[in-house]
């Protein structure tokens, strides 16, 4: 059988690692490696990047912008940095928006979507997109992460025996309102307002939980209920695998949404909650999963023209 060859720079970090795993046995995949001596090599990591039918970058975004200026045009790259999302060049790897999957799969230069903007441009894009939401409506949105979306150096803070019993609880970040996902989340969704968005990091090692409070005042008829903004959804994603539009109001058997019960998977959850005057939009995922390493799999498979959920864990 043919193989298509897959170079993965950044092998052994967490996104990297994760992709490997999800493509180790895949009969029509032969991954490319490094020896441990070579894997920060330049001259090394371009003659893969050459020889490979794909590359993934699975790294800093320092060190993705650095091997991009050196990478030959005709190589097929899928960066899960956030180096080049609001890049004109490239092309935002959310393969259910409107006309996106077409134009994932004719790309050479393909920016996998940061786990946070993920969530929310899921949830507000179908909603300014159909015009049931004003593009100027100022948003809010929190975010919960587990540990792991800040990668190697956060899962070894966490897991110290030493660390500060401040990591016990969540922790709110970024307190400067200018996380590095703003640019693509305001891009995407197609808002004209910068998000006020706050995220939150937790003592577990993964998952995500993103929210969007909006009063039902701000939705245009015919949306105007819980049950109206559900079907806009239910429908936007009808043909999505990978994000499911859950029945109006359905929640985890307590009564409560858990941020991690898709650790493991690689599709996104949505929830819309309601009453009568305000409306709370969630979506549940994980952030190392349609987060980074998923999202990244279903780019490359949607460019090699593979299945677009082969490798991938989403039942
Ligand atoms: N973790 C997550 O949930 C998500 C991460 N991302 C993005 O994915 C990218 C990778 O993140 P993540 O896997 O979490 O990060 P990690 O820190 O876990 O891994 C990064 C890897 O890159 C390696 N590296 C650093 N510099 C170089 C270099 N110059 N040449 C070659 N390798 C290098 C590191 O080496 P060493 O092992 O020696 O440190 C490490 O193995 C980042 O841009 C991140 O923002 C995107 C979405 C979600
Ligand atoms: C807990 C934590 O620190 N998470 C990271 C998000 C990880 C991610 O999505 O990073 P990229 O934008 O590089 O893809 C953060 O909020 O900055």
């Amino acid at each position: 059988m043919a193989q298509y060859r897959i170079f993965v720079d950044g092998a052994v970090g967490t996104t990297g690692l994760r992709i490997h795993e999800r493509l180790s046995n895949q009969a029509d995949i032969r991954l490319l490696t490094l020896a441990e001596n070579e894997r920060k090599c330049l001259t090394a990591r371009l003659a893969k990047i050459r020889e490979a039918d794909l590359t993934f970058l699975c790294l800093p975004d320092e060190a993705a912008r650095e091997i991009i200026a050196l990478a030959p045009d005709t190589a097929r790259i899928c960066d899960t940095s956030t180096a080049h999302r609001t890049h004109a060049d490239w092309v935002y790897g959310l393969a259910e928006l409107s006309g996106q999957r077409e134009k994932i799969a004719s790309a050479k230069r393909v920016a996998v979507p940061g786990c946070h903007a993920t969530g929310f441009i899921s949830l507000i894009r179908p909603l300014i997109e159909r015009q049931a939401l004003a593009a100027d409506y100022p948003l809010g949105c929190q975010s919960l992460t587990g540990y792991s979306g800040g990668g190697k150096p956060m899962i070894a803070d966490y897991q110290a025996t030493d660390r500060p019993a401040a990591f016990n609880a969540p922790r709110l970040y970024e307190l400067g309102l200018q996380h590095k996902h703003l640019p693509e989340m305001q891009r995407f969704t197609g808002s004209e307002a910068t998000p006020i968005f706050t995220p939150v990091v937790a003592d577990y090692h993964s998952g995500m939980l993103v929210s969007v409070p909006l009063p039902l005042a701000a939705i245009n008829a015919p949306f105007r209920s819980g049950e109206a903004v559900q079907q806009l959804l239910a429908d936007y994603y009808r043909h999505a695998k990978l994000i499911r539009v859950q029945p109006h109001a359905q929640m985890d058997t307590d009564g409560m949404l858990a941020a991690n019960a898709l650790a493991g998977k690689d599709h996104l959850e949505i929830n819309v909650f309601s009453n009568e005057h305000q409306l709370l939009l969630t979506a549940r995922f994980d952030n190392l999963g349609k987060g980074a390493s998923g999202a990244a799999i279903q780019c490359m498979n949607l460019m090699l023209g593979r299945n677009e959920t082969a490798g991938l864990e989403w039942h």
